[in-house]
């Protein structure tokens, strides 16, 4: 069976976002994504949904320009046809997140919205759903994390939003007590690296004590040196599920693992293939981030995984802020991965339900999780509409690459980057 790819789409959309605090800043008021619509010439046409900053944005215009002609169960062309249309690339950056992850693979992360979008045409074109084509649900229900953040009440200028303000452990008891309640999720993550460790070690036992019993991470995105990782570590002995990125380097993080109790996870020292020999060598992770935005789509992801159960590595998922896209593909990979240990991030409750590219419906929560859709492909529709608004939304927005270390310095001229 050939399908031949006829057209290639892509449109970068903006979507509101709230001042969520991190290590590099605080999130600008619009969240980028690009959207990749694949047609056929048989009239079908299958999604993928990656990062909107301007170098990548670019990168995926000159990758879909020469997809044109590939056949979409193809992959291995299709993936050769993008690594040589970066040949030319000299463009640094790009990746959507702010500083924090800079070496993954360029390539991969190029393949991946066109990877996922072929699976979805393949999916629609036989009738079965993408986990089929990844080898068949394991669940049928994909459990999710629910994601905290310190936050402002509001961005400057604007009125408190819904959540409110979240700077000390009350408001993130307070902001995870009205987000378990919405959502349901039974664990949680917060992003940390904002405040002193001391702050945020008292934020984690104020969970603790809310929550008893549920699963607890904290992610400071490798803003403490060595010795503060391994104090933090030490004090949450029996508190956390799992500490995420405390500290930068391969080498660091496996002398943080050698004196911490609890596994070590990561999306930042390890984000491409050649950088899990050294991290096993270095016994410097035990859980491997998954993201099949970086890991060049939905098939290389389950080659992550299943180097993950060779080495013993455990395997979670990583978010930034997303559309319904990537939730799809997320649930998809999610449900046909055995070995996902741990419940998976989302940014999703910091979106506004009705900022989206698809036809509302197909996926939602419920008790924390998401079901994998049953329907051909991905299972999702284009909401054609909601994509041009979405497009008047990202050229009104003015913002072409995330920023948070900008954004917060137009507000706080002094901000530094934090290290402890
Ligand atoms: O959205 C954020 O601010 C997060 O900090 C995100 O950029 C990270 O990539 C991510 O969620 C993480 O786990 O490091
Ligand atoms: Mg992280």
């Amino acid at each position: 069976m050939s399908e031949l790819i006829s057209a290639v789409q892509v449109t970068p959309v903006a979507f509101r976002d709230l001042p969520l605090l991190n290590s590099v800043g605080v999130h600008e008021p619009f969240a980028l994504r690009t959207i990749v619509e694949v047609s056929t010439a048989s009239g079908q046409y299958g999604l993928g949904e990656t990062y909107g900053d301007e170098p990548h944005l670019r990168r995926i215009e000159r990758a879909a320009a020469a997809l044109i002609g590939a056949d979409i169960f193809d992959l291995h062309e299709i993936r050769r046809r993008v690594v040589h249309s970066l040949k030319q690339d000299t463009e640094v950056g790009g990746h959507g997140m702010a500083g924090m992850v800079t070496t993954s693979s360029t390539s991969d992360r190029v393949l991946s919205p066109f990877e996922v979008a072929a699976l979805d045409l393949q999916g629609k074109t036989i009738g079965r759903p993408v986990s089929d084509l990844l080898g068949g649900a394991v669940r049928e229900r994909v459990a999710f994390t629910g994601y905290l953040f310190y936050k402002w009440a509001a961005h400057p200028g604007q009125d408190e939003d819904e959540w409110g303000a979240a700077l000390d452990p009350d408001g993130l008891v307070r902001q995870a007590t009205k987000m378990i309640d919405e959502y349901g999720f039974s664990s949680i993550k917060l992003k940390g690296g904002v405040f002193h460790p001391d702050e945020e070690v008292a934020a984690i036992k104020a969970l603790r004590k809310a929550f008893p019993g549920t699963p607890l991470r904290l992610d400071p995105n490798a803003v403490w040196t060595v010795p503060t990782s391994i104090k933090v570590g030490q004090e949450l002995e029996g508190v956390l599920e799992y500490l995420e990125d405390p500290t930068a380097g391969i080498p660091e993080m496996g002398q943080v693992a050698r004196e911490v109790p609890m596994p070590l996870a990561t999306n930042m020292c390890v984000v491409a293939f050649d950088q899990l020999k050294p991290a096993v060598q270095h016994d410097a992770v035990q859980v491997v981030l998954s993201d099949h935005h970086f890991w060049g789509g939905l098939k290389r992801s389950q080659a992550l995984a299943s180097i993950c159960d060779t080495f013993d590595l455990g395997l979670s998922m990583h978010s930034n802020s997303h559309l319904g896209i990537s939730l799809a593909a997320m649930v998809h990979l999610a449900a046909a991965t055995p070995n996902l240990d741990y419940t998976c991030d989302t940014h999703w409750p910091w979106k506004q339900p009705e900022d989206d590219v698809i036809v509302p419906g197909a996926l939602s929560f419920s008790e924390g999780a998401v079901q994998v859709p049953t329907g051909p492909g991905l299972g999702i529709e284009l909401d054609r509409d909601a994509l041009a608004r979405m497009h008047q939304q990202y050229l009104a927005s003015g913002i072409r690459n995330r920023d948070d270390t900008g954004y917060m310095r137009s507000i706080d001229p002094s901000w530094k980057a934090p290290l402890w």
